[in-house]
């Protein structure tokens, strides 16, 4: 039932509910206040009396488990109330993690590690958060790894990332995303290089898995795993790999009972696999729309948002200041192979970069190695420079930074196939 006073319209929401809008339009913006009972937006609850603000691009939906009314102002897209939601199955399987979360704080073990797994636009970054949040909500300090390099939730696309969960997200700007181990991939696909992207996977795995014996509560609380929407072929050998390297306890299937099938012939016994609905609600998103969404990622990353907004640096570096690496050489034939490496060895090989023309508008990932020689894969990922112009008569390129001139002494920059075109006025 909604109402329309003069401040907004009044939307009354049955228990189990949920209130679902789009905003599209540049510049619109909506507010919302809860203005009785009970109301969570992705495992967030509102606070009563609250006004929220939302822009463009925002895709909403606020739930209620209790029924509640909201007040809602402003202009949007679509905007409708619908009773069927999959959030009951979303709060029995976080009910099952905190099973395994108190098995493993009695036996001081592990806790879960869970993947969310299925196709393109299902909702699975939305079900991460769904269950993050009600992990923190019950004094749980989970990880969250994701392993989505085309559209990441933690990092920029073409890089995969974990955060240590220790508050819900925030309504209106999602998790806090200090502190990530962020670990350089470099392309927007796993297929980008496949050989690659498991190696950096394997890497992330071990050192979340150690690193959080260190710490009691997280420990028990476990991992939740993002992963791409690539499920087919090589991609879904990505997923066995994901789901080996985690040591997964469970599988979270969303929306595609083919996939459901095949993990529960290919996975350990042990694993559970489950297969879950999507929500009615999860928008679709183009092959446009996914790019210009990377763009943004990759905008608010140097330029933050609205509200709060950053005021990044441009410098120039001449090209024998720029210690430039790509992960990946071309492939040789085997028999043009040293004695005793694969043709797969190349392909997390770290070679030399001569600057070109071709580097405008590429992304260049600062890494903490100090040299091509280090473990380059497995080492943190310190921030993201783009190249703005290359002056082959200078010898130089022009960078965007977040940080001011000069780059950290020894510092190494890798190569990126991602590309930002810095449009900002
Ligand atoms: N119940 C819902 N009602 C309205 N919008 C929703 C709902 N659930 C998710 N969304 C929106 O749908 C969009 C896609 O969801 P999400 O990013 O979780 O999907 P995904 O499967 O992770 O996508 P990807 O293929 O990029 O990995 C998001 O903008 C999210 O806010």
């Amino acid at each position: 039932m909604s109402e329309e006073n003069s401040q907004g319209r009044e939307y009354t929401l049955e228990a189990d509910s949920e209130l679902r809008f789009e905003i599209e339009q540049k510049d619109a913006k909506v507010l919302v206040t809860l203005l009785s009972g009970f109301a969570e937006l992705f495992g967030t609850e509102l606070v009563k009396k609250k006004k929220y603000e939302f822009g463009v691009g925002a895709k909403v939906a606020i739930f209620t488990y209790q029924g509640c009314v909201l007040l809602v102002s402003g202009k949007m897209d679509v905007c409708y109330m619908s009773k069927e939601t999959p959030m009951v199955q979303y709060v029995n399987c976080h009910a099952a993690l905190e099973q395994f979360r108190n098995e493993a704080e009695e036996r001081d073990g592990r806790g879960p590690v869970v993947m969310i797994v299925g196709p393109m636009d299902v909702g699975k970054s939305t079900l991460c958060r769904i269950l993050l949040n009600y992990a923190v909500r019950v004094g749980r300090r989970p990880l969250y790894a994701d392993l989505d390099v085309g559209q990441g939730a933690i990092s920029i696309s073409g890089n995969i990332a974990t955060i240590l969960i220790e508050r819900p997200a925030s309504i209106e700007e999602g998790f806090a995303k200090t502190a990530p181990l962020v670990y350089h991939f470099g392309h927007k696909s796993p297929g980008g290089n496949s050989v690659l992207y498991n190696a950096v996977v394997s890497k992330m795995a071990d050192v979340t898995l150690q690193s959080m014996d260190a710490n009691k509560r997280t420990k028990s609380s476990g991992i939740i795993v993002n992963t791409c929407g690539w499920v087919k072929d090589s991609g879904y050998k990505h997923l066995l790999h994901a789901a080996r390297a985690y040591r997964a306890r469970a599988i979270f299937v969303l929306d595609q009972e083919r996939l459901y099938n095949d993990l529960l012939r290919d996975v350990p016994s042990n694993v559970h696999v489950v297969l879950l609905p999507k929500s009615g609600g999860v928008v679709e998103r183009s092959k446009g729309l996914r790019h210009e969404s990377r763009e943004q990622r990759i905008k608010e990353y140097f330029y933050g948002n609205l509200r709060t907004p950053f005021y990044p640096f441009s410098f120039e570096v001449k090209f024998q200041d720029l210690r430039l690496f790509k992960i990946g050489a071309p492939p040789l034939p085997d028999s043009c192979m040293p004695i005793g490496m694969k043709a797969e060895d190349n392909k997390t090989k770290v070679v030399a970069v001569t600057p070109t023309q071709a580097l405008l508008h590429h992304i260049l990932t600062l890494s903490f190695a100090e040299s091509n020689d280090d473990d380059v894969i497995g080492t943190n990922v310190a921030g993201f420079c783009c190249v703005t112009d290359v002056d082959m008569e200078r010898q130089s390129v022009m960078l965007l930074s977040p940080q001011p001139r000069p780059l950290p002494p020894n510092s190494i920059l890798l190569w990126s196939e991602l590309q930002f075109m810095d449009n900002h006025a």
